[in-house]
């Protein structure tokens, strides 16, 4: 039996870092994708080995299953509709099944030259790896009402989505430390949102987003950068009160433009000017937090000689820039090419995570739609 899962990437338009700290952050789901593929013998038979292949890392591990039960059960104590975090004990069992007992080259993060979703670029792919493996492990074990008889994409119920997120949730903690929850939370149900400290509100864009992202390929890190936002906030608490409130600010005024109505194309074009200015303030206080790069510089002059408006988007620190994009583009992307980028024109706001079955399509007896696996 095999289950796939897919999710998608993401882009921050406004709040990143400030939403750690409870600022109102906007992010949509863009048309790169993560995928899983889950493949296990058929009920009565069940594996004795597990296999992980990460083939976007170039690594594979492998344990027998008995030997997982024996390590994880006695500190995991969670179903799957309740997922709760790792605690640091289970955290440092995982931390020896994988490294004590399999070899990882060093630096085996490469950057895709292709257009797929890059790792380690601000484009969400821990949250994307997150949703998506968690799709397909619920998925597999019975825990999401789907029709296994069906071949197609299949997208999510509000409920199992919410399910997916809180796992998700738990995984981007492992690998960012302290995440807002922005990026699994786009990446599962997709479109685009604003979150304030887990308050979620969907987005219906009254505007064409039309988005560049221009990868710099400078590698970087977001538990670092979230870690020395957090060493800047502590040295100077109350002026960094201010640069995230003036975030929020800057968030909740991006969603009201993008959504407010307008019946001309003027209004258009004077949203766009709105939008524009609001990106250029967010990534001023972005240098402000220390998170912008020389290469995120680079790519905001090259656009603005174009009167083009850019941010950088998640973590910062190197990574992807977003531009706002009008009508002709193709004269910038040539020349940011030029300078060794590579540039991505989004598409925004799409689905969120889908699952598809393949294979002989039989669940787990008593595990179908919905009960504790
Ligand atoms: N497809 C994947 N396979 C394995 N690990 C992944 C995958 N996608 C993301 N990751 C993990 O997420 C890390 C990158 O996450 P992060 O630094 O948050 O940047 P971003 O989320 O912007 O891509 C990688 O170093 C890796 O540990
Ligand atoms: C910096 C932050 O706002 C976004 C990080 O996004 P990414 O991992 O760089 O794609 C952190 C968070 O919200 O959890
Ligand atoms: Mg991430």
């Amino acid at each position: 039996m095999e289950v796939i899962a897919r999710a998608p990437g993401k882009i921050i338009l406004s709040g990143e870092h400030a939403v750690v700290y409870g600022s109102a952050a906007v992010a949509a789901a863009i048309d790169l994708y993560t995928y899983v593929s889950l493949t296990y013998p058929p009920p009565p038979h069940s594996p004795d080995t597990l296999i992980l292949h990460l083939k976007d890392v170039g690594l594979e591990f492998s344990w027998p299953v008995n030997r997982l039960k024996e390590a994880l059960s006695p500190t995991i104590n969670t179903t799957a509709s309740s997922p709760t975090s790792c605690s640091a004990e289970t955290i440092k069992v995982i931390t020896t099944l994988v490294l004590k007992e399999h070899t990882i080259p060093e630096s085996r993060i490469e950057i895709a030259a292709a257009v797929v979703l890059p790792l380690g670029s601000g484009l969400g792919s821990s949250a994307a790896y997150c949703v998506s493996m968690s799709g397909a492990l619920l998925a597999s074990s019975g825990s999401l009402y789907l029709d296994f008889n069906s071949e197609d994409w299949l997208s999510l119920g509000e409920n199992e989505q919410k399910l997916v997120n809180e796992w998700a949730f738990e995984g981007e903690k492992i690998i960012h430390g302290n995440p807002s929850g922005i990026d699994n939370t786009v990446s599962a149900l997709g479109n685009l949102i604003k979150l304030q400290l887990g308050a979620l509100t969907c987005i219906k864009p009254n505007m064409p987003i039309k988005m560049l992202i221009t990868n710099t390929k400078v590698g970087r890190n977001t538990k670092a950068l979230i870690a020395s936002v957090s060493e800047r906030r502590d040295r100077h608490p109350d002026t960094m009160t201010y640069v995230f409130s003036a975030v929020d600010n800057i968030s909740n005024e991006l969603a009201s433009t993008i959504q407010s109505c307008s019946s001309n194309d003027l209004a258009v074009v004077e949203k766009e000017k709105k939008v524009e200015e609001l990106m250029e303030m967010n990534q001023g206080l972005l240098q402000c937090m220390g998170v912008s790069h020389a290469s995120i510089e680079t790519v905001i002059s090259t656009t603005h000689k174009y009167k083009l408006s850019s941010k950088l988007t998640g973590a910062g620190g190197g990574g992807c820039v977003i531009t706002l994009l009008p009508a002709f583009v193709d004269a910038v992307t040539a020349e940011l090419e030029q300078c060794g980028f590579q540039s991505y024109i989004a598409g925004i706001g799409g689905k969120g995570l889908e699952i598809r079955f393949g294979g002989v399509h039989v669940l787990p007896v008593n595990r179908l739609c919905g009960q504790e696996a």
